[in-house]
């Protein structure tokens, strides 16, 4: 196995829509021992001490949506300092995502009210500010919405099912404005995108493309 030879790791972010297939991409990278897999905690989400907080939220978003997107930033933040021992870090979500993507639907719907936005963007800019975290490549799994939106069918996460064509449109274009559009500067990494649109069967070629350019550079990295 490659030993890292600096301090911290390759980290790679796997970006996209509910559906888009993150977590089928990073489970591909298990055969590869230099890689750490760092996938989205949901079960943590739905099991806080008992309470299913994404069940609350799908529920009742404007009286869980803050609390759910404050739980899942300090999540988020867990996995962008949790250490690790290989020279490869692949993380399914962000910060980012959950900041200009989720939060910022939330905003402009209303389902967060203003003055909780408030504290919410405090914290992401509080975060930003005082502790390193570092972002060497965005994978964005870029998927047309209409095809999440049966994915989520198919795939029948309970808590989803209520989960409307117009809010995976949303989110779309949210990911559009962040990964290709590039509106946000705070996060400033290289994005590559894969056609996530693609099925099972043909979605391994789109793989090894992004395995190629993330273990060339992580070899870059490692040999620095
Ligand atoms: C960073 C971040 C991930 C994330 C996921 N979710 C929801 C979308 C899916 O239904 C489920 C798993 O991704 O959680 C959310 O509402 N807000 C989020 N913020």
């Amino acid at each position: 196995a490659m030993t890292s030879l600096n301090s911290r790791p390759f980290t790679v972010l796997v970006e996209g829509n509910i559906g888009s297939g993150k977590t089928t991409f990073v489970e591909h990278f298990k055969q590869f021992e230099d890689i750490s897999l760092l996938t989205e905690p949901v079960e943590e989400w739905r099991n806080l001490r008992g309470w299913n907080l994404l069940d609350l939220m799908y529920k009742d978003p404007a009286k869980w949506a803050m609390t759910f997107q404050s739980y899942v930033a300090m999540t988020m933040l867990e996995m962008h300092r949790r250490p690790t021992s290989t020279p490869v870090k692949l993380m399914e979500r962000s910060l980012y995502s959950a900041r200009y993507c989720f939060v910022e639907h939330m905003r402009k719907e209303g389902t967060i009210h203003p003055a909780q936005f408030a504290v919410l963007d405090e914290w992401f800019r509080f975060i930003d500010r005082e502790i390193p975290i570092e972002v060497d490549l965005i994978v964005y799994l870029r998927a047309t919405p209409s095809v999440v939106y049966e994915r989520i069918r198919k795939r029948a996460r309970s808590e989803e099912q209520c989960v409307p064509l117009s809010y995976l449109e949303a989110l779309h274009s949210l990911h559009e404005n962040w990964l290709v559009n590039r509106t946000h500067a705070e996060c400033p990494a290289p994005v590559l995108m894969i056609d996530a649109d693609l099925d099972l069967s043909q979605i391994t070629e789109e793989y090894k493309k992004s395995e190629h350019q993330i273990l060339r550079q992580a070899v870059n990295v490692v040999m620095q």
